[in-house]
């Protein structure tokens, strides 16, 4: 049988080669799954703060580019070990355009952290320019720059470009960037406040500072060595830093989260009445008096019958304990938008947005029959009614409309409680609201 031989590589390669090589595929497995997560979560982010989004676009390029050097450097071993050095100028260059690529977006990054701290859009994309600028250089052939020609070297499982007079500057300058990542990060992790993870991350940048001057050193062939660490150490390091960021956003959820409870608690503080737990009756007007003439549907206004005698019979605590049945009730049969207020003592007012002749009936009748299921501990044998007032907002002036409603609701009363009367549109369309007051104040 005629049998291909598709695969003759691996040819002079130690143990310790395969090994590096496997823990090198495994670190390109795991950046590449955190980059995947990272793309998703910065998806989740859309609608956040502009200093989140910004700090998880960076982190984003950071891992691409940290992704393309470590699975660039892998392909770089396989391709030795197989025997294959054609094509591995390209990888090479790759890798060397990606560090530090991945380096100055980590450098924004960390700008991008600290929101407290005004770093000009010029900087950060002049922090950008400025290495794609370098990370450009590194593609073009010229003795006097990083690569001087197309010659590669392998020796053993290692290879190596044929470096230009200026290779040590771009390893020094790549070096100098890392340092400043390296103390920027330390700093981010000493203020998240975790002694854990503070300590893992100067474990973690000393670790890759010192394989990036290993390997900034092996590069240059000062030393010998078998093997390039940096990679297998930036995979770490990302890791590192999921777990870094993970807990800063943790914190400034944590923080949010505490300030909006706050900011809902000063709120309520201001807006609710604290007996019933219904909007104050500034909360009304002033959500009436922003509306002003937009101000549509009408205001319902409800009084308890006899409630005087509910506190005479069975005592104030009794009274208090109606009043915040009734506000449950009330708050219970309201819609989105509606606003339900205590307006003041055993008084209620409600702004019915679009409220039409129908749903007013249907709302009242379902009022009147739930406040009749009321039982109040210490007065079993009360008898719960309301007498209700409505006016449509049609005045122009929600003062007015309120002064109707509330007429309204006296004529209920006096026509024997317990029923809904509206108020009839009695007042001129095209008089001027401060006429239509006067001639309402008139009436009595
Ligand atoms: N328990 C309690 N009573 C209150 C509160 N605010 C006002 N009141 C009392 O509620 C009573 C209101 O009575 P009125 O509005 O005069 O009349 P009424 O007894 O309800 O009778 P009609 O309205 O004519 O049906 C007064 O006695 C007030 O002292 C409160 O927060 N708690």
């Amino acid at each position: 049988m005629n049998q291909d031989v598709i695969f003759d590589g691996f040819n002079g390669v130690s143990r310790l080669d395969l090994w590096v090589l496997c823990l090198k595929i495994t670190a390109t497995g795991i950046t590449t799954t955190l980059l995947i997560l990272l793309a998703v979560f910065t998806l989740s982010l859309r609608k956040h703060g502009q200093s989140e989004r910004w700090a998880a676009y960076h982190f984003i390029l950071a891992s691409l580019f940290a992704t393309l050097y470590i699975g660039g450097d892998t392909m770089v071993r396989i391709s030795v070990a197989m025997g294959d050095a054609q094509e591995v100028l390209i990888t090479y260059r790759l890798i060397l355009s990606a560090i530090v690529l991945s380096v100055a977006a980590y450098i924004n990054l960390s700008w991008a952290l600290e929101p407290e701290r005004t770093v000009f859009r010029g900087a950060i994309l002049a922090v950008y320019g400025g290495t794609v600028a370098v990370a450009a250089l590194v593609w073009v052939n010229h003795p006097a720059l990083i690569i001087a020609s197309d010659a590669i070297t392998v020796k053993g499982s290692a290879v190596y470009a044929d470096y230009g007079a200026g290779a040590p500057v771009f390893f020094a300058l790549c070096l100098t960037l890392f340092a400043v990542v390296c103390l920027r990060l330390t700093r981010l992790a000493y203020r998240v406040g975790s002694a854990m993870a503070w300590r893992l991350t100067v474990l973690a940048v000393v670790v890759l500072f010192a394989t990036g001057v290993h390997d900034a050193l092996r590069e240059l062939e000062i030393v010998s060595s078998p093997v390039g660490l940096l990679s297998l150490a930036y995979a770490c390091f990302q890791v590192g830093a999921f777990g870094v960021l993970a807990m800063h956003y943790s914190r400034t959820l944590q923080d949010r989260q505490h300030q909006n409870r706050k900011l809902r608690r000063l709120t309520d503080a201001v807006t609710r009445d604290a007996n019933s737990g219904l909007f104050t009756r500034g909360h009304l007007e002033n959500s009436l008096n922003q509306l002003g003439t937009a101000a549509r549907g009408g205001l319902l206004f409800i009084d308890l019958d006899r409630f005087k005698m509910i506190n005479d019979r069975f005592g104030h605590s009794c009274g208090d304990e109606l009043i915040r049945a009734v506000a449950d009730r009330i708050r219970s049969n309201m819609r989105d938008g509606d606003i339900p207020c205590r307006w003041g003592g055993d008084e209620f007012v409600v702004y019915l947005p679009g409220t039409d002749f129908e749903m007013l009936q249907a709302l009242t009748h379902r009022l009147q029959q739930t406040f009749r299921t009321i039982a109040l501990a210490n007065a079993a044998d009360a008898e719960i009614s309301v007498s209700m007032g409505f006016a449509e907002l049609s005045d122009g002036d929600w003062h007015l409309t309120l002064e109707r409603a509330d007429q309204a609701m006296y004529h209920a009363k006096h026509a024997g409680r317990d029923r809904l009367v509206i108020a009839p549109q009695q007042m001129p369309a095209d008089s001027t609201p401060a006429a239509r007051r006067s001639a309402l104040a008139a009436r009595g």
